[in-house]
């Protein structure tokens, strides 16, 4: 099932699962109906990583325009939570939804160009697998602070299990919302 969210653009997709004797089988990924009912975006690289503890936080990371990139993410092992915050002009600027993803659910979360994504794990080794529509590209990596504040409303609200201090020592240091204003305008 393909779902579109309250946030214009982010959708969550949740394949089927053909369950047997054996266990289960699923396509988790086609391009055609990817590009029919959710965007019409090619991936070109695939990510993954593990982090050790719970509680472990990433983020909030996007890149910067021409090299924006599109998310596709899920959960291969253990369970998160992960976060888009909507950096686009107009009235959604600052907004946020998360989604928990997980092995066993099996969800998969869209995050289009034009956000920030984090995400804080909810049990220890959890492994994130995501696609991304454009090639990393260093000079063009941008972020912005965990515990960004904003004029029209509150930051992201984290899981209590989220862990500050689990940072990488970027993230420790990424800037207010106001700098990233006009960035995908
Ligand atoms: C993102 C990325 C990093 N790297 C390298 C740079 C560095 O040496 C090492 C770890 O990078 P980072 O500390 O940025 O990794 P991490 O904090 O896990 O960064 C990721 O966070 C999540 C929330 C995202 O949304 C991703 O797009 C990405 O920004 O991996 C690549 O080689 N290719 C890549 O695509």
């Amino acid at each position: 099932m393909i779902s579109p969210l309250s946030l214009s653009g982010l959708f969550t997709l949740d394949p089927v699962r053909h369950g047997d004797d054996r266990g289960w089988f699923s396509e988790v990924f086609r391009t055609d109906k990817f590009r029919e009912q959710v965007a019409d975006v090619t991936f070109v690289q695939e990510n993954r990583s593990l982090s050790q503890q719970a509680g472990t936080m990433r983020g909030l990371h996007f890149q910067t325009p021409p090299h924006a990139q599109g998310k596709l993410v899920s959960c291969i092992a253990g369970s998160l939570w992960d976060v888009a915050v909507d950096l686009r002009p107009g009235p959604s600027f600052g907004k946020w939804h998360a989604e928990e993803l997980s092995a066993q659910n099996g969800r998969q979360f869209w995050i289009p160009a034009g956000f920030a994504h984090g995400f804080c794990t909810r049990e220890p080794n959890t492994v994130i697998s995501y696609k991304v529509t454009a090639f990393y590209a260093p000079d063009h990596d941008a972020g912005l602070a965990w515990d960004f504040g904003h004029a029209d409303g509150a930051g992201v609200t984290w899981p209590e299990i989220a862990n500050p201090d689990t940072l990488s020592a970027k993230d420790r240091n990424q800037p207010e919302i106001e700098t990233v204003r006009g960035v995908f305008a």
